[in-house]
């Protein structure tokens, strides 16, 4: 039986200044969400965002209050080891809060297989792989500093896929940016951006042919999440790789833009998409319609990390990777023991549920009061 669900809020400092065209991240807030069941089995999940409310819908306020007032004395009573029937009751009733609901699924399905004795893949179908790629965000805003972190993290051998954040700047001097930075760590690294939804078509027409020509891997969401018939003229325009990302919101946007052929890679988020179970759905839409996948982020802590980690590792192809380097900005960690980042790829964890501990002594010297 669930006992109780508790939300935290954990601010915690970034590495450096996260500069995104929606936001300049100094701290990022954790949102975590404890569930306990009477079998004395504990659950967690993660429904971190950006930017408070600069780049989604759900602040992390208020997904604590929306779980705390409404989603929590849904579930308290019912059957633990019942996901599904408790995540239908969610579904039903909730309107919206993807972030919230993923948290809440997360901490339902790490308490199951934890329950069971498995890794949390292995309810989701099963992992194909043990080690994801993992890219790394240049961020800083400093061309030269960019260069300086890349080269870093090709010597310590932990990311050797980088996605340059813009548009905040004129397009052009972006793309200058964008291609000094490319021409400094040429063919030992690929180059990606991501615009962040910033550019009109006409500013995306420019900047992707300069791009492209570049050698430039791929393009993330350069125009208006509503804009998909751009995206679409853009990915039918460009031989670059367009990926959707803020477009993309579960598996009804994953169909909507596969029938509209609008990007040839898709983001896929577990809290963007509402949860484990429709971010599995979102991948299976993509297999589907031929379109790339790529472990997305929303630069949570180690649990969300993990859990998009388990998600990623039931996935026959995985052709960009992801950038699940989230707790690698962070100054500190909530984990008892931190994710391992090895030969440019993280390692599914293989413990029981997510496999990775909080260190609860922490969190409560961490968390918001
Ligand atoms: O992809 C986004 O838009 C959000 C995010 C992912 C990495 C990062 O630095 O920001
Ligand atoms: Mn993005």
């Amino acid at each position: 039986m669930i006992q109780n669900i508790e939300t935290f809020l954990v601010d915690v400092p970034t590495i450096r200044p996260h500069k995104l065209s929606v936001a300049t991240m100094n701290t990022q807030t954790l949102v975590l969400v404890r569930l306990r069941c009477a079998d004395g089995i504990t659950g967690w999940g993660e429904a971190t965002t950006i930017g408070g409310l600069s780049y989604g819908g759900e602040s992390p306020e208020s997904i604590k209050t929306n779980i705390d007032t409404y989603i929590a004395p849904l579930l308290v009573g019912m059957e633990a080891s019942e996901v599904a029937k408790a995540m239908a009751r969610v579904r039903k009733v909730i309107q919206g809060n993807r972030f919230a609901k993923c948290a809440i699924e997360t901490a339902l399905l790490d308490a199951q297989a934890r329950r069971l004795g498995v890794p949390l893949s292995e309810l989701l179908g099963g992992r194909v792989r043990d080690a994801l790629p993992v890219a790394w965000v240049l961020a800083s805003g400093d061309t030269v500093r960019d260069i300086a972190e890349g080269e870093k993290m090709l010597e310590l051998r932990r990311h050797r896929i980088f996605k340059l954040k813009i548009g905040l700047r004129d397009v052009m001097d972006d793309v200058a940016h964008v291609l000094e930075i490319k021409r400094a760590l040429g063919e030992r690294a690929s180059v990606r951006v991501d615009v962040n939804q910033a550019w009109s078509e006409t500013d995306a027409v420019r900047g992707i042919a300069a791009l492209e020509a570049g050698g430039i891997d791929l393009i993330e969401q350069p125009v208006k999440a509503g804009n998909r018939a751009a995206l679409a003229r853009l990915k039918q325009r460009f031989d670059v790789a367009i990926m959707a990302d803020e477009a993309l919101h579960g598996p009804a946007d994953a169909l909507a833009l596969a029938q509209a052929d609008a990007a040839d890679v898709y983001a896929v988020k577990i809290t963007q998409s509402g949860g484990l179970l429709p971010a599995l759905e979102v991948a299976t839409v993509a297999r589907l319609a031929g379109v790339g996948l790529y472990g997305g982020t929303m630069l949570e802590g180690g649990v969300g990390t993990a859990a998009t980690a388990h998600v990623c590792s039931t996935f026959a192809e995985l052709a960009w990777g992801t950038e699940l380097f989230g707790p690698l900005l962070l100054t500190q960690e909530v984990l008892r023991e931190p994710l391992v980042y090895r030969d440019f790829m993280l390692q599914v964890p293989t413990g029981p549920g997510l496999g990775v501990e909080i260190d609860t002594d922490k969190l409560r010297a961490m968390q918001r009061q």
